[in-house]
């Protein structure tokens, strides 16, 4: 080290001397500099300038920092503050109970012969363990041991001691002996025969229990504890992981991030609720679509597993419900309206239950429904529940249509004020009849809530329950159940103009008190107009097979949103995704064992209500639909040809339906161009084409319109054939 300073110095003074000619390179000790790139980086003129920053730091809130954000848990379970849940408990301690004492009261006999047959034994060990007592035999283990080293002064200690401790136990046996042989005496003397004979039992099971052996009690086991595993956040990334995706893989492997359970998992009804944060990219529908093998990996019944997503949190939070039973298998509680109790409409009524067993509600007035499913999986029944709750409301008047034909919507004749059955043509045309008079009705009820609202009886311009009590107002709900209604739509002479009424009591039913129900088993645009599953406001989807039909029904995007009636099983009869007006998507399982002779039952009552209310009409005391109403395909042709004069060949379309109005009020009041055309479509007649004419103004334009001869040659066609027999 001090060489190295005496190098340094002598280099130094060497310099000092130099002159600049014989300026030679020195070897100074400098720092190595460890950044290479400052020796050759380039100085560039300019302004310093911050790197933008990505994650900015965090502003403070406004405000104290006291207050924060936060999800308060719920005060009491919810069992607790649900009455139907409270009584539920309360109906299985009754019944708990009740089974345990009749099923131990059916056995005394055979518990009583088992305890005298174990008396014998109970009293030898009894006898055994008072001789050991006095004899103080646990202390010999120690005496003879100390025999046995031979330590006298140890086993004379131990001898005394040993002789106290009889002779004072022996004292107290005889003490205690004398006692009871006069307490036995006094007893047997004094003492009741009822309370001696309860002594003598006591006694007997005292020696009885002490008899027993160890393995075999004397009473038998009143229930067997059916046992659930429990659910644990192994048990669910092990199934999650068992899937297939492979962003839950990486996130399982070595150095992924894992699986989050945000919560603890709990029970939550009957069963167990994780809420699971999905890793990064995957969302609770990809988990939904493989419900089969998440149920496979948690070893449970598909009918227990319940993946959902939970749309108040983010795309990748799943809820995952997991029953104790099977929700297909489980027992429903029964349902309130079972017995015919009357019901209001405007209130919700019980119309299933979800997977912990709990009734979910549904309003039926100022809303439309739609049913959809594949074949086979509760759809008709879910409708005809539907029927049934109106039918409990003596107001309500209904319309039942099952256009399958096969009976199902039979239990409601004797409460139906207008009942179609099958798909016949007579039967379309009653309908197109009765859905061209509910028309009528919705116009004139609307009229009529205009102008209850200028009187201010009709505060926000609907149906109130007020009103629809008030008879001479005629404003009560009509309900109108459509099964299948695809035959209605599809049919090629009046399937668009009863596409037009439904999408029209659809749109402005509601409010008006009017209700329409359809169900159909092939969900897509055609059996359910846009028009029609656009504007529904409660939809109810069991099983269907893929995306499409799922949105028909339930509504666009939902299938996106993890709403995916697709993962419904087979069997999972009457269970489907329920959408309400606002609320969230829930399972729901409609009402199991209404069947056919149940739904008699339920709608016998109905018909009582109706006979006390005096509501009785149509169809259920024998009235038939009038549907003498002169054919408005025969009609409208006929009265274009009246309204559209032979020296007019093309004429627009806007001029025929003013020039129809005026013929027909009743019939075309109201109409629009698009009605025309669509009413001309099954003749073939096309009412869209551009016809060169002269406006109000006196100016020339094209607008739609048809050509008249279309339309005589068509009734000219008709007649000829009429006449020919
Ligand atoms: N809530 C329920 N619980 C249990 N089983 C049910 C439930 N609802 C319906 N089912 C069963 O589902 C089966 C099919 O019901 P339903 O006749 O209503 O089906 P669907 O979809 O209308 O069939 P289709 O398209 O042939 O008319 C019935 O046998 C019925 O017992």
């Amino acid at each position: 080290m001090s060489e190295q300073h005496t190098n340094d110095t002598q280099q130094a003074d060497q310099t000092e001397g130099a002159t600049p000619d014989d300026a030679q390179v020195l070897h100074l000790p400098v720092h190595r500099v460890e950044d290479t790139e400052t020796e050759t980086a380039e100085v560039i003129e300019g302004e310093l300038v911050e790197p933008a920053q990505v994650d900015q730091p965090e502003k403070r809130q406004p405000g104290t920092e006291l207050v924060r954000t936060e999800k308060r848990l719920p005060i009491l379970p919810s069992w607790a503050k649900n009455v139907q849940e409270f009584r539920e408990a309360a109906r299985w301690a009754a019944g708990y109970t009740g089974h345990t004492v009749a099923f131990h009261a059916v056995r005394c006999p055979v518990y009583i012969a088992r305890v005298l047959a174990r008396v014998p034994r109970g009293s030898f060990r009894l006898i055994r363990g008072m001789a050991a007592w006095l004899t103080d035999s646990e202390g010999r283990p120690v005496r003879s041991a100390s025999a046995r080293r031979e330590d006298a002064a140890e086993y004379l200690k131990l001898s005394i001691q040993r002789d106290h401790r009889i002779r004072a136990r022996v004292l107290m046996t005889v003490g205690l002996g004398a006692a009871g042989i006069a307490a036995f005496l006094v007893g047997r003397a004094m003492l009741p025969e009822m309370v001696q004979w309860a002594i003598v039992a006591g006694a007997a099971g005292g020696l009885g229990w002490l008899g027993a052996p160890a393995d075999k009690p004397i009473a038998s086991r009143a229930v067997e504890a059916t046992k659930v595993p429990k659910l644990t956040s192994d048990a669910v990334s092990r199934a999650l992981s068992a899937l297939g995706i492979s962003q839950i893989n990486q996130a399982m492997g070595k150095g992924g991030e894992g699986i989050g359970f945000p919560k603890p998992i709990s029970r939550d009804g009957k069963g167990w609720r994780a809420d699971v944060d999905l890793p990064y990219g995957v969302t609770a529908g990809d988990i939904m679509d493989r419900r089969e093998k998440l149920a496979s990996g948690l070893r449970r019944p598909l009918g227990c597993v319940w993946p959902e997503a939970d749309n108040s949190e983010h795309a990748g939070r799943m809820v995952l419900w997991v029953g104790d039973q099977d929700m297909r298998k489980a027992k429903q509680p029964s349902w309130a309206l079972r017995s015919g109790k009357q019901v209001d409409l405007f209130q919700p009524q019980p119309f299933g239950t979800d997977q912990r067993g709990r009734w979910v509600d549904l309003r039926l007035m100022f809303t439309s429904v739609a049913i959809g499913a594949i074949p086979r999986m509760g759809k008709t029944f879910a409708l005809r529940e539907l029927l049934l709750i109106a039918a409990l409301d003596p107001r309500a008047e209904l319309h039942t249509y099952d256009l399958k034909g096969t009976g199902d919507l039979d239990p409601l004749e004797k409460v139906t004020h207008v009942h179609g059955v099958g798909d016949d043509e007579a039967e379309i045309e009653k309908a197109v009849a009765d859905l061209r008079g509910l028309r009528e009705e919705l116009r004139r009820r609307a009229k009529l809530i205009r102008d209850l609202a200028k009187q201010g009886l009709a505060p926000e311009n609907k149906v109130t329950p007020d009103l629809a009590s008030k008879k001479s107002l005629k404003l009560h709900p009509i309900v109108i159940g459509v099964d299948e209604c695809q035959v209605w739509f599809e049919h090629e002479e009046y399937g668009e103009e009863l596409a037009g009424i439904c999408t029209d009591l659809v749109k402005r039913g509601p409010a008006l008190g009017i209700i329409l129900i359809l169900a159909t088993q092939r969900p897509d645009a055609k059996s359910l107009p846009t028009g029609i599953s656009a504007n529904v406001s409660t939809r109810f989807c069991l099983k269907v097979q893929g995306q499409t039909e799922n949105d028909m029904v339930l509504g666009t995007s939902k299938y996106k949103q993890g709403v995916r009636a697709t993962t419904f099983a087979w069997a999972d009869k009457g269970i489907g995704y329920l959408v309400g007006e606002g609320s969230d998507a829930q399972i729901v399982r409609t009402v199991a064992g209404l069947d056919g002779p149940a739904a008699e039952k339920v709608a016998a009552y109905a018909r009582a209500l109706r006979e006390k209310a005096g509501t009785l009409s149509g169809h259920a005391i024998g009235e038939t639909l009038d549907t003498d109403q002169p054919d408005r395909k025969d009609t409208l042709l006929e009265d274009l040809l009246a309204v559209v004069r032979e020296t007019e060949p093309k004429v627009w379309s806007e001029t025929a339906v003013a020039r129809l109005a005026e013929l027909r009020p009743e019939i075309y009041g109201g109409w629009e161009v698009d009605q025309l055309t669509a009413a001309l479509k099954p003749h073939g007649i096309k009412a869209n084409r551009q016809i060169w004419g002269t406006d109000e103004n006196g100016e020339g334009r094209n607008r739609r319109g048809f050509h008249r001869a279309d339309i005589a040659e068509i009734v000219t066609e008709r007649d000829r054939q009429r006449e020919a027999g």
